[in-house]
């Protein structure tokens, strides 16, 4: 076959089982649009696109419509839906005791947004103009707002405790109203991906899909993989294929497909469509520290342990769920954090003596390099202002599992072929964390301060204890020593992105501000992979709005209405 530019089509594998609800509907059909992942950008521009009834469009996903009645109850999102997800491991972290780790990529129809934890929440504006500043017209806060969308809560009663702890710590903390408004630092609420009638978990699927299912110009093929995207000079099949598989898939399928490194490609047999570096790299997330407390003296009741420890508690609220829809069923894995800048953990001396650490380049290819380099830049002034959160810390009113996730690290991870045997190992993940050291001492600064906080008085009179790292542990290098060791730093919370960057081509970018990518035509990604710097903030109400603004755009192109 020509694989030259043209328009695209897509080469599916066997469906990986009978339940592909929509395979009649299709056959001898043409589609004007293929969307490849029926995830939670996927849906969006399904729904979007065929809002208008002259257009047709097919989304080819690789998951299954689960239809188990745990989903919806929001306190099943505390524990991993194994079912809905991928079961692949990254390489060994190098800077994480070499030891491999789980990726999180959801496998269902909806995504990723169908088993994470609900946080609902948006980051800083300046996080988004730095998405503007680094070449892309229209994608910073003002552009983004939009497209945005938000929902509200329920709480533990020592709520307020570990709120005012943190008025008590005079460090210059902001507490907000409202988080969502482009401020994004501070302790505030944060909102859930739950719809407030039912009490339910609203996701792409139950939003995007479900209500609009009926439209006869909207067909989902479940149970199939997309191999590659095959391309051929004047063959007309359809106006587009949009990319949403993901950050972890959408990369393996560009490579499958030709399109990204050249050397990499040759080595895996694999012919050249468009040699592109920049794919794969510039993969994100954010490392994520956990660490323990015991309170002695704890006088509030219930807490969110009496939950998982305490049966009757839980049926009891499992029935309150059932019949009212409401109390801690209604929570899942909580609303309320932390989002705090540099400036609230160190003096300015301490700042700028941290952001004076000077590294070798990595060993990258050249025009990423200098997309990087912008990066790091962008990221020096977010540390600099009290406008950008440099970590986040949520919390439940449990501090038995204290969480800190950093949110603006300076590694750079990738997504690789295994080019012995590109088409059927899944991709190589490299998280590639602490790789750049003013991670780890921004994760030691965390840690620090999550110190300081359990110290204030209002810890003090509940008889709070450090359990993990350990309070006999003092010196930066014990302290990692024992974080990495004991296995209480992961590289990921669950939100690997921005691995196929939007970027000019001559910073290692992979698709332009309209998301199409480069080289090729007929072919756009929208979905977390397009984000060029991780904003610090849980992805999915990103994910959300990075897909409105995307379906936007390919209506615009085309004139749909
Ligand atoms: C366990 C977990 C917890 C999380 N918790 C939170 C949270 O509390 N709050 C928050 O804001 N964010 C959270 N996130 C992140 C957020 O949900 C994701 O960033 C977002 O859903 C990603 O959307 P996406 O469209 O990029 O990809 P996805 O929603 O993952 O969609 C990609 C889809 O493509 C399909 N696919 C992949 N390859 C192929 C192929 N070859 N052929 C066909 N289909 C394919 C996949 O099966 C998948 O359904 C969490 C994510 C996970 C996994």
């Amino acid at each position: 076959m020509d694989r030259g530019n043209g328009a695209a089509m897509v080469h599916l594998a066997q469906p990986s089982s009978t339940n592909h609800d929509y395979t009649h509907h299709i056959s001898n059909k043409l589609h004007d649009f293929i969307i490849i992942g029926g995830g939670t950008s996927g849906l969006v521009l399904a729904n979007r696109l065929t809002e208008d009834p002259s257009t047709t469009v097919l989304v080819i996903e690789y998951g299954h419509l689960d239809n188990n009645s745990s989903i919806p109850i929001p306190y099943n999102a505390n524990f991993n839906n194994n079912r809905d997800l991928y079961n692949i491991s990254s390489l060994p972290v190098k800077h994480l005791n070499n030891k491999p780790f789980p990726v999180a990529a959801a496998a269902t129809v909806g995504g990723g947004s169908v088993v994470n934890g609900m946080f609902f929440d948006r980051a800083s504006a300046l996080d988004y103009d730095a998405w503007e500043a680094l070449g892309n017209p229209g994608w910073g806060w003002e552009g983004l707002l939009p497209y945005f969308i938000n929902l509200p809560p329920w709480q533990w009663p020592a709520l307020p405790s570990f709120v005012d702890a943190f008025r008590e710590m005079d460090r210059g903390i902001e507490f907000p109203r409202e988080g969502s408004d482009g401020s994004g630092v501070g302790v505030f609420w944060v909102a859930s991906s739950q719809d407030p009638a039912t009490q339910t978990r609203s996701d792409a699927r139950t939003a995007y899909y479900d209500p609009v299912r009926q439209r006869t110009n909207l067909h989902l093929l479940t149970g199939t993989k997309v191999e590659t995207i095959l391309f051929r000079d004047k063959v007309a099949i359809g106006k587009e294929v949009i990319l949403a598989a993901g950050a972890i898939f959408s990369p393996n399928i560009l490579h499958l497909s030709g399109i990204g490194p050249r050397e990499m490609l040759r080595e895996a047999g694999i012919e050249v469509v468009s040699d592109l570096p920049g794919v794969g790299l510039n993969f994100q997330d954010h490392p994520t520290a956990y660490l323990s407390w015991n309170l002695t003296r704890n006088t509030f009741s219930p807490t969110p342990q009496d939950l998982t420890t305490n049966a009757t508690f839980n049926a009891r609220a499992k029935e309150e769920y059932d019949l009212h829809q409401t109390g801690p069923y209604t929570e899942a894995r909580g609303n309320t954090a932390a989002f705090l800048p540099l400036s609230n953990l160190l003096t300015p001396s301490q700042i700028a003596s941290l952001l004076n650490h000077s590294t070798p380049p990595p060993p990258l290819p050249h025009s990423y390099l200098h997309g990087l380099q912008t990066q790091h830049t962008l990221l020096h002034h977010a540390l600099l202002t009290p406008h950008s959160a440099a970590l986040e810390l949520p919390f439940k009113a449990d501090p038995s599992s204290f969480v800190l996730a950093l949110q603006k690290p300076f590694s750079r991870g990738s997504i690789t072929l295994n080019t012995t045997h590109p088409a059927t190992a899944p991709p190589v993940v490299d998280y590639n964390t602490l790789s750049h050291p003013l991670d780890a001492a921004l994760l030691l600064a965390g840690t620090a301060f999550t110190r300081s906080y359990f110290s204030v008085p209002t810890f003090e009179t509940l008889g709070a204890e450090e359990v993990l790292p350990g309070a006999n542990l003092t010196s930066p290098e014990d302290l990692l020593s024992a974080l990495t060791k004991n296995g209480l730093l992961m590289p990921s919370f669950a939100h690997p992105s921005c691995s196929n960057a939007m970027m000019p081509e001559g910073m290692g970018g992979v698709v332009s501000p309209s998301l199409e990518v480069y080289g090729v035509r007929g072919l756009r990604v929208v979905d977390a992979s397009v984000m060029p710097m991780i904003p610090a903030t849980h992805l999915c109400a990103t994910v959300y709005a990075v897909a409105e603004k995307g379906a936007d755009l390919v209506k615009e192109r085309w004139g749909l209405r």
